[in-house]
C-alpha cells in the first residue's frame, strides 16, 4: 500500500516538474518559481483532506524510522562488508591498480544493494570509469544538499605478518579481518548499507544528498574524486557540508585519559612529495673523491631529519581541541589543558614527545625512499632521496620549501616539486555549523558512552579536498572506536575492525541521514538580527 502510494506520489511529482530537480530551490541550492510554493501547498491540502494522496511521512518525512536490525539483517550486513574486502582492489601507484577488481566491485555493490541501485529516487552515475557518484533526490529542494563520501580502492597488502590473509574476509574473534575494514570500504559499504536498509524501510529522505564513492584515493583521487567534483561543479551543486573517512572515536591515544572521545577532523593537513638528487662524475672506487653523492645527499636528508619543522601548536584548531578535552583529564593535565594561555610552552612540548601527537603540532618529513649506487666498484653518479611532508594547516608548501632549502643549504643537492598541495581551510565547528552538529548530535545518540566531542586536524590526506569549491563545510570522521594499534594497522598489518564497530557505523549513517533531515538552524540571538 505505502509503495503504491509511493509510485503515485511520484507521478504527480513528475508530472509537475519535468525537471526532477525539484522545487523552491534545486540541487544548486538555487532558488526557483514560486510556482513551488503552490504546489507543495496543493499536495499538503491533498493529505489533510484525507485524500489518497501520499501521507505527510512520505512528503516531511517527519516520523523516525528506528535504527533497529533484525537477526536476518545483522547477518547480511557482516556478510556484505566480507565479501567487499574479498575484492582485491589495489592502488598500486599513480599508474597501476587492479582495475579488473576496481570493476567487480561496482557489480558487487549493485548485487548486494539492489534496492538502493533500483529506486527512483537514485541517480547512479559511473565516473572517471570506475568511481561511483549517487544522488538521492529529496522531497524538500528548499534543503541545500550534502554528500557522503568514501573510497574502495586500498593500499597493497603483501601476505607476511597478517594472521589471516588480507584479502580473505576471515571473521575471527568478533572481528572482519582484512586491507580496506578500516580504510575504507567499511565506510563505503555502511553507507549503501544504511540507505539499503531505509529504503527497505519505504524511507524517503527531505533532503537530497549525493554519495560520492572513489575508487582511486589511495593515489591522489585525480581519476575519481576530482572528476566527479568537476561534474557537479559543472550542475551548479553547492553542498551545506560533506562527510569523508579521517578521524575516529578516539581511544588510549592520550595518556591518562581512558575514556573514548570523538574527533570531527575540520581541518587536513597538506603535503610536499620532494626529490633530492645530487649528480656527481662517475669513476673508479680504488682512488675515491673526499666526497660521493651518496655522502652529500645522506647528509642532506640526515640534516633534515634532525631538524624539526617548527612547532606550530599555538595555530590551528588544536588549541580548541585541548581545551574541550581539559575536563575529561584529572589533575594536573585537566589544568595545563583548560589554560593553555599560560601553559602553552609546556603543552607544546608534550604534544611532541609522542610521534602522533607530533604530527599535529608541526608539518612531519619522513624519508621514504633512497635510491643509489649502480655496482660496488663504481663511484656512483647519481643519488635520490624522496620526502615526504605533511603540511601543518598554518604553513604553506612555499614556507615548507623555503625552510627546506635552508636545512640542506647545500647547492650540489637539486630540489624537485615531484607532487603537493596546500592544506585545507578549516571548516567551522560553531553552533551554526550544520554539518558538525548533526555529526555531533548524532554521535551523542547512537554512542551515549562518547561523553566529549571535539574538532581536530586530519594528519593523512583524503579525497575531500578535491570538493574545497563545493563547500566549506568539509568533516572528517569515521563512526567507529580505534585504539593506537589499530591506527597503525591502516596501511599497516593486521588491519580489522570489529563486527560490533561495523554495525555501528551503519547504524549511525542510517541515524544520521534521518537527522539531516530534520535539522532545525539556530535560532538567532535577537542581538544578532
Ligand atoms: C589530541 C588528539 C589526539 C588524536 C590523535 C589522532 C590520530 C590520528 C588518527 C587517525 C587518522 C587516520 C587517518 C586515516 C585516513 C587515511 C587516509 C589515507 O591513507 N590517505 C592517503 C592518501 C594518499 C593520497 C596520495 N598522495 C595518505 O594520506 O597517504
Ligand atoms: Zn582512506
Ligand atoms: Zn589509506
Amino acid at each position: 500500500m505505502i509503495g503504491q502510494r509511493r509510485v503515485r506520489l511520484w507521478t504527480f511529482r513528475s508530472k509537475l516538474w519535468p525537471d526532477w530537480r525539484g522545487l523552491g530551490r534545486d540541487m544548486a541550492g538555487r532558488c526557483v518559481s514560486g510556482r513551488a510554493l503552490i504546489a507543495a501547498l496543493l499536495i499538503l491540502l491533498a493529505t489533510v483532506s484525507g485524500s489518497t494522496g501520499p501521507s505527510s511521512r512520505e512528503i516531511w518525512g517527519a516520523s523516525r524510522i528506528p535504527s533497529q536490525f533484525s537477526e536476518e539483517e545483522r547477518v547480511a550486513i557482516k556478510e556484505a562488508l566480507k565479501g567487499a574486502i574479498q575484492i582485491p582492489t589495489v592502488s598500486f601507484s599513480h599508474e597501476e591498480s587492479n582495475t579488473t577488481a576496481l570493476a567487480e566491485f561496482g557489480e558487487y555493490m549493485r548485487k548486494v544493494f539492489p534496492t538502493v541501485f533500483h529506486s527512483s529516487l537514485i541517480r547512479h552515475e559511473v565516473v572517471g570509469t570506475y568511481s561511483h557518484l549517487l544522488t538521492v533526490q529529496g522531497s524538500d529542494p528548499s534543503l541545500q544538499p550534502y554528500m557522503l563520501m568514501a573510497h574502495f580502492d586500498v593500499v597493497p597488502a603483501p601476505e607476511e605478518g597478517w594472521d589471516v590473509p588480507p584479502f580473505s574476509g576471515l571473521e575471527r574473534d568478533g572481528f572482519i579481518h582484512g586491507r580496506g575494514t578500516l580504510d575504507n570500504k567499511n565506510s563505503v559499504m555502511a553507507i549503501l548499507q544504511a540507505l539499503e536498509l531505509l529504503l527497505i524501510r519505504n524511507y524517503s529522505p527531505r533532503r537530497s544528498f549525493f554519495i560520492a564513492l572513489g575508487h582511486d584515493e589511495e593515489v591522489s583521487g585525480i581519476k575519481g574524486a576530482q572528476k566527479i567534483s568537476a561534474l557537479l561543479q559543472a550542475r551548479g551543486v553547492r553542498l551545506a557540508f560533506l562527510v569523508d573517512e579521517g578521524s575516529f572515536i578516539m581511544e588510549d591515544f592520550l595518556p591518562n585519559l581512558k575514556k573514548p572521545f570523538a574527533m570531527i577532523s575540520v581541518a587536513e593537513k597538506g603535503a610536499l612529495d620532494l626529490m633530492l638528487q645530487v649528480n656527481m662524475t662517475p669513476g673508479h672506487s680504488s682512488a675515491p673523491p673526499k666526497e660521493t653523492s651518496i655522502g652529500i645527499l645522506s647528509a642532506a636528508v640526515s640534516r633534515l631529519e634532525q631538524t624539526p619543522m617548527p612547532n606550530m601548536f599555538g595555530s590551528g584548531p588544536l588549541k580548541q581541541t585541548l581545551k574541550l578535552l581539559s575536563r575529561e583529564f584529572s589533575f594536573p593535565t585537566n589544568i595545563l589543558f583548560g589554560n593553555l594561555w599560560l601553559f602553552q610552552p609546556i603543552v607544546s612540548r608534550l604534544m611532541e614527545r609522542n610521534h602522533i601527537t607530533n604530527a599535529l603540532v608541526r608539518t612531519t618529513t619522513a624519508l621514504t625512499i633512497f635510491n643509489a649506487g649502480v655496482k660496488v666498484n663504481v663511484i656512483p653518479p647519481l643519488a635520490q632521496a624522496t620526502i615526504n611532508f605533511r603540511i601543518h594547516p598554518s604553513q604553506t608548501v612555499r614556507e615548507v620549501l623555503e625552510l627546506v632549502k635552508n636545512i640542506v643549504a647545500d647547492d650540489r643537492v637539486q630540489l624537485h616539486v615531484l607532487r603537493s598541495f596546500e592544506p585545507l581551510p578549516v571548516s567551522p565547528s560553531d553552533a551554526t555549523a550544520i554539518g558538525y552538529q548533526l555529526l555531533q548530535q548524532t554521535i551523542q545518540s547512537v554512542f551515549p558512552e562518547v561523553n566529549i566531542v571535539v574538532p581536530g586536524i586530519c594528519i593523512a590526506n583524503t579525497d575531500s579536498r578535491h570538493y574545497a569549491n563545493l563547500t566549506n563545510g568539509i568533516y572528517l570522521f569515521n563512526p567507529v572506536f580505534l585504539q593506537p594499534q589499530g591506527f597503525s594497522s591502516i596501511h599497516g598489518i593486521n588491519e580489522k575492525i570489529s563486527v560490533r564497530n561495523y554495525e555501528n557505523q551503519v547504524k549511525f549513517i542510517f541515524e544520521l541521514i534521518q537527522n539531516a533531515d530534520t535539522y532545525k538552524e539556530p535560532v538567532p540571538h535577537l542581538h544578532e538580527l
